[in-house]
């Protein structure tokens, strides 16, 4: 079946449909991984974009029990070049067309995804819309720049209710604003006691857990439309130690008086080299963001950066100058990506060690 995707400046690439027939409007992004589509579409960071694979193949390797980032995809729409659905893997269960379809997400093969990610490079991140009508283009376009853009991602898809996975090392509460399960299986490998709350929990709720350190986790959207998170944050700041990974890395410079900007297209990729600054090192990592913390703004706060990105200079990293509280824009998680960051992971710990021992001091003085 003919399937179109339309972008608000009027280009339309014509395709066949797969996974559910129908018609739905997003944000067009594209990611530039060889592989890791399904880690991709079910990242809840993803919520309410239509995503594009520059990568010309993609189905292949099919769907797996094991490789997702959240129980459900939350895309709203998904762009190939060409779609395999004849997969080939032992660890696959089902195809790629089957999941699009079980949860009711349109599919368009045969797109020119280069032309298409060149495009979204040099306009800028545009709304789309993928469809099977054969209505005039015009009226189609008209419908989509009027069409509004969701700004309740955050309460979509994060936790209705608290959750546990236990163990027997330190307690991190994981504020779950569309967390990639990548987080937690690195809490977990480490034997974090991990207690899972919903995006607007408050300071007092977190106290009343008694955790050892706070993360505050990816997720989809505009940090700015998220403004409770930033006022729990300043309640917590400097009473546990605090990590945010790229939704939360943003809330967390918001919450400290810095401000967050929306890129020109994003950085959507397993590849984007970023430097620490303290060693001059190199790390390759992982994203998916549309929106920076902007570096002018760091000016007055209590924030330092301390990571930026070789491609465009953005601030990838900050750490709090009197807390034990830092921040990363990246995916230290990778899932999917390289693992360079997982260090990051151990230094949150050696901070929760910290703080720890501090606390144990003073009680016995
Ligand atoms: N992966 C994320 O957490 C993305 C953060 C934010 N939604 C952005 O697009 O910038």
């Amino acid at each position: 079946m003919r399937a179109r995707l339309i972008l608000e400046d009027g280009t339309e690439c014509v395709g066949t449909a797969f996974g559910k027939v129908t018609e739905s409007i997003g944000e067009v992004v594209f990611n530039t991984g060889l592989t890791g589509y399904q880690e991709v579409l079910s990242d809840p960071s993803y919520c309410g974009q239509i995503v594009t694979m520059t990568y010309p193949l993609i189905g292949n390797y099919g769907i797996n029990r094991d490789d997702f980032e959240a129980v459900r995809p939350y895309i709203h729409g998904f762009v190939v070049r060409e779609h395999c659905d004849t997969p080939s893997n032992w660890r696959s269960t089902n195809s790629l067309d089957e999941l699009l379809q079980d949860y009711g997400i349109p599919g368009i093969a045969g797109v020119d995804t280069r032309m298409l990610t060149r495009k979204l490079r040099y306009h800028g991140t545009m709304k789309g819309m993928i469809t099977s009508s054969d209505a005039p283009l015009a009226e189609l376009v008209a419908a989509l720049r009027s069409a509004p853009m969701m700004t309740d991602q955050v309460a979509r898809v994060s936790t209705k209710n608290l959750y546990n996975c236990p163990g027997t090392g330190h307690r991190v509460v994981l504020v779950d604003f569309g967390a990639k399960h990548g987080i937690l299986r690195e809490l977990t490998k480490r034997d974090c006691d991990v207690v899972v709350v919903p995006h607007d929990v408050t300071a007092e709720e977190i106290s009343r857990l008694q955790p050892d350190g706070i993360l505050l986790s990816n997720g989809p959207g505009d940090p700015k439309d998220v403004q409770h998170a930033t006022q729990m944050i300043r309640e917590v700041l400097g009473k546990y130690p605090i990590f945010g990974i790229c939704l939360g890395h943003q809330l967390f410079a918001l919450a400290g008086g810095a401000d967050t900007t929306k890129l020109k297209f994003g950085h959507w990729g397993g590849n984007h080299p970023v430097k620490e600054i303290a060693t001059g090192r190199t790390y390759i990592t992982s994203q998916n963001h549309s929106y920076a913390v902007t570096a002018d703004s760091l000016a007055n706060t209590e924030l330092i950066i301390t990571h930026t990105a070789l491609n465009d200079g953005t601030v990838e990293g900050l750490r709090h100058t009197e807390h034990p509280a830092f921040s990363v824009q990246y995916h230290p998680e990778a899932a999917p990506g390289p693992y360079d960051s997982s260090y990051l992971f151990d230094q949150f710990l050696s901070m929760m060690d910290t703080a720890k021992e501090g606390r144990l001091h003073a009680k016995i003085r």
